[in-house]
């Protein structure tokens, strides 16, 4: 079985000592690092932007998972490649044109990711799902963290899985909200490959075992 991922959200940490929170991901059993970029139009909250990536990219040993949420996000593909990051995951509901949108990331070295809000089903992604890397399934509403997990993503997970597998294709499945050691394990059972974590990591005490824990739980 391929290792399941965990991707802390910087989302939760504490952004007045970020590069602190970076370390720490950087000292764990994290794989990647997963950044939220939203812009106050697609999502209604802003987070950050270019130069706080920047600022985080010189810190972080781990590959920047970065998931936009932002419209028109094909305008800003170039800046993300060259601010160095390795997955770039877009909202279907932001693309027109989203089989063009996948081939412009990928000319750009990057990994190519599509983001799924709670109402989009996953069946719309049939005809592009081989050219993508990485299917990102919202479990909360996208926008916040700390919000509550929505139950109807295991039925989600495993419809796209049975997908991935009906057309042979190596796309991962990613989780991303409300994610907790009460349903990493159930999520990896349906199908996941990697869970996102902003508030269950950085609001812990001790956020290296929490880490470590979602990890083995994940994984058994
Ligand atoms: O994309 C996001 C919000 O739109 C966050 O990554 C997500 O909500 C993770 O935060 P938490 O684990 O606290 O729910």
């Amino acid at each position: 079985m391929k290792e399941k991922i965990i991707a802390p959200s910087l989302l939760a940490a504490d952004f007045a000592n970020l590069q602190r929170d970076i370390e720490t991901v950087n000292n764990s059993e994290a794989q990647w690092f997963h950044i939220d970029i939203m812009d106050g139009v697609f999502v209604p909250n802003i987070s950050f932007g270019m130069p706080v990536l920047k600022a985080i990219q010189k810190h972080a040993k781990k590959p920047l998972d970065v998931h936009l949420m932002i419209v028109d996000p094909d305008r800003y593909i170039k800046d993300f490649a060259a601010l160095g990051a390795d997955h770039l995951t877009v909202h279907f509901e932001a693309c027109t044109h989203l089989h063009r949108t996948l081939q412009a990331i990928k000319a750009e070295g990057m990994k190519a990711g599509v983001a799924i809000n709670p109402h989009t089903n996953v069946d719309l992604l049939k005809d592009v799902i081989k050219d993508i890397d990485i299917v990102l399934i919202m479990s909360v509403n996208p926008g916040f963290g700390g919000q509550s997990f929505i139950e109807h993503t295991y039925n989600k997970v495993r419809r796209l899985k049975e997908m991935i597998l009906n057309q042979n294709a190596e796309t991962l499945i990613e989780i991303d909200g409300g994610v907790t050691n009460k349903n990493a394990l159930e999520l990896t059972k349906a199908g996941a490959d990697v869970l996102v974590a902003g508030s269950f990591v950085f609001k812990a005490e001790n956020q290296l075992e929490t880490i470590k824990d979602l990890k083995n739980l994940a994984n058994s």
